[in-house]
């Protein structure tokens, strides 16, 4: 049972904007998944599955056995559904899925139809305003990145504002970013970032996880992270959103990120609504959405801040 405390998190109207599908996927679903494919699943998948604690490393072993378990279009829509349920739940008002749309052979799945299938999914009744980034995965070198960022703009064109962006992301610790810019590789990755830009995407990249701060970890640089000074100060603070990344993977949510920040860093629940409300800003949505869920955020002050 909530206590008091655990219901103000969980009732503060949050923004979440970096959230992997498949990593987001929750326990109970991943356990309806392997009902439905037990034949997929050894005992040592299980137990990955349930840990606790991971390592960088040990999460992208994780996706493998996901990416097994959600390979169809059924499979997609019943993970997108359930994802968008559970952040609607914890509060979130404002999401920004992201995926890497897969192809495979055996169930008729095609990339196309990955991102139509996210795109149909959101359903009416729940009160959660729902966009998406079409992720390219680094690994997967440069004409895979071109022909996603080909399929994204298509639906950027013609997905009612569904699909608003594009993410690099995959395994870090398998190819470095140093790679990605050499020239040859990287000069490719770059022109298909250039061209999503170009037609309108919005870009979010994974940069920082393991060497692309290189020098930082090298000489041991401190990261400042200045919150309350951030949020209340807005000066020169760097600009800070709270998110979950894979919520499923790493056993969180949204809510327990706030809870987590307000205790390390002693925020108030004052500061706290107003770390929320200000990610509304940094959304990829329109102008429209925006200042429609500013709206909310006024409305819901005055029931929820006491
Ligand atoms: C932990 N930090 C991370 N760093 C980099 N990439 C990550 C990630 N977490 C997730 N992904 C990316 O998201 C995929 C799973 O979701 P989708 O199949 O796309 O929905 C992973 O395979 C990886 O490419
Ligand atoms: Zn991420």
């Amino acid at each position: 049972m909530d206590t008091e405390a655990d219901l103000f998190y969980r009732q503060l109207p949050k923004v979440e904007l970096h959230a992997h599908l498949n990593g987001s996927v929750s326990f109970e679903t991943m356990e309806t998944l392997i009902k439905r494919k037990p034949h997929l699943i050894e005992h040592r998948m299980t137990a990955i599955l349930s840990g606790q604690r991971r390592a960088l490393h040990e999460c992208f072993q994780v996706f493998k056995v996901i990416h097994q378990l959600v390979d169809s279009e059924e499979d997609i829509l019943m993970v997108a559904k359930a994802v968008i349920q559970e952040f609607a739940a914890d509060g979130v008002k404002y999401l920004e899925l992201r995926s890497t749309p897969r192809e495979v052979t055996e169930t008729g799945l095609t990339k196309q139809r990955y991102i139509e299938t996210i795109r149909q999914c959101k359903r009416e009744e729940v009160d959660i305003d729902v966009r998406f980034l079409v992720a390219v995965d680094r690994r997967h070198g440069p004409e895979v990145a071109m022909d996603t960022v080909k399929l994204a703009e298509d639906f950027l064109l013609s997905s009612d504002g569904i699909v608003v962006g594009l993410d690099l992301s995959g395994d870090p610790t398998e190819i470095s970013i140093s790679l990605i810019l050499q020239v040859g590789h990287g000069k490719y990755l770059l022109s298909a970032l250039e061209k999503a830009k170009n037609c309108g995407l919005k870009l979010a990249l994974h940069l920082s996880e393991v060497r692309a701060h290189g020098n930082v970890c090298k000489q041991n640089i401190p990261i400042e992270m200045c919150l309350t000074s951030n949020v209340k100060g807005q000066t020169r603070g760097h600009p800070c959103v709270l998110c979950t990344d894979d919520k499923g993977v790493f056993c969180t949510d949204l809510s327990q990120e706030y809870q987590l920040a307000a205790s390390t860093f002693g925020l108030t629940q004052e500061t706290l609504w107003m770390l929320s409300q200000q990610s509304i800003g940094y959304t990829f949505a329109p102008e429209p959405i925006k200042q429609r869920l500013e709206k909310k955020w006024v409305e819901l002050k005055q029931q929820i801040l006491q």
